[in-house]
């Protein structure tokens, strides 16, 4: 239902921002971050530099779909409750279908 819904467009069950995968690979470097996570989309650019594992970490998955990163920290180990609250705060809108 979500196909061709633009990136600023809300539907009618909330008034988030659409974005696509296209949109999110747009942002794939360390100063403009976003990641595609579980079916939301977050701009983590202001947390990266306050993340405690080195830069080189989430560099491959800035522009990305990311739950793989989060779920994983690339080691197969979730992230924290805390972390996964921290996120919320850099949610922007959800992923187009
Ligand atoms: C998706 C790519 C990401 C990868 C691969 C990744 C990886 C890691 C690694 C390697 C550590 C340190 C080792 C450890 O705690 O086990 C860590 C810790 C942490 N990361 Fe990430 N991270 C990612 C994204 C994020 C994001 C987007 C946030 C929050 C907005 C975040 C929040 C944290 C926090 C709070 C910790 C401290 C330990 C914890 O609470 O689980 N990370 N992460």
């Amino acid at each position: 239902v979500l196909h061709g819904v633009g990136p600023q467009e809300a539907t009618a069950e909330s008034d988030e921002a659409q974005y696509t995968l296209d949109d999110v690979a747009e942002h794939d470097s360390l100063d403009d971050c976003w990641m595609a996570i579980e079916g939301t989309v977050y701009d983590v650019t202001d947390y990266v530099p306050r993340h405690p594992a080195p830069d080189s970490v989430i560099k491959p998955w800035c522009g990305k779909e990311a739950t793989e990163g989060m779920r994983t920290k690339g080691a197969n180990r979730d992230h924290s409750s805390m972390a996964w609250q921290m996120l919320e705060d850099y949610r922007i809108g959800v992923l187009a279908e």
